[in-house]
């Protein structure tokens, strides 16, 4: 596939089937979003990766955490079990840990590199046949959540990447033209 291609058949994925995913291609994946530009060669990125049985453990401890924060105290136990359920269903799930070090200027630059180093990782692992779904906010940007993948105090959660072999490519959601966007200096 060209980059074009790749770029505009990509999709968040958000349901998978149950093939598992190698862990091999997984690190093979990261070594190659990690040519992102970063400015320095600062390499401000790190990866808490669940997978396999790391997987059924994060889950455990990602329930407990939920549970909690009160997540549950208004549902039915059925609902819960299914909250439980959609969370087991995803087969790996890869935390995206930014350092947060140097002055305001260096921070942003490190969390654009890594920003561009996750959406090098959604192309490639898109143009493998895999689906990822970038997950942010919520209980995943809590302290909870950093003590979760021990995060240190000189890192910060920019989300979480699921990935798997889609189950459901959801339809493309259109894009305002850039041209709509642009202005000629
Ligand atoms: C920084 C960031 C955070 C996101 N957080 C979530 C999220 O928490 N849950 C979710 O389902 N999708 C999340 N997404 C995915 C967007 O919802 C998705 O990219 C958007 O709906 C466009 O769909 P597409 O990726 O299929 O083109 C996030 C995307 C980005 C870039």
């Amino acid at each position: 596939m060209h980059a074009q291609q790749v770029i505009e058949t990509r999709r968040s994925i958000r349901s998978y089937t149950e093939q598992p995913v190698p862990v091999e291609l997984v690190e093979a994946l990261l070594d190659t979003a990690i040519y992102a530009p970063n400015h320095k060669l600062r390499e401000p990125w790190r990866f808490v990766l669940a997978i396999e049985d790391g997987q059924t453990r994060y889950v455990d401890a990602l329930m407990e955490l939920l549970t909690a924060r009160g997540q549950f105290e208004t549902k039915t136990s059925e609902q819960r079990q299914q909250a439980e359920q959609k969370l087991r269903e995803v087969p790996v799930y890869l935390t995206i840990l930014c350092q947060v070090q140097g002055t305001p200027d260096q921070q942003l630059e490190d969390t654009l590199a890594t920003a561009a180093m996750i959406q090098n990782l959604q192309l490639v692992a898109t143009e493998r046949g895999l689906g990822c779904c970038w997950k942010s906010g919520k209980h995943w940007f809590t302290p909870e959540y950093a003590s979760l993948v021990d995060a240190s105090e000189n890192e910060r959660v920019l989300g979480v990447i699921q990935i798997g072999w889609p189950a459901i490519v959801p339809p493309v959601k259109p894009r305002t033209s850039a041209k709509d966007k642009l202005t000629h200096f």
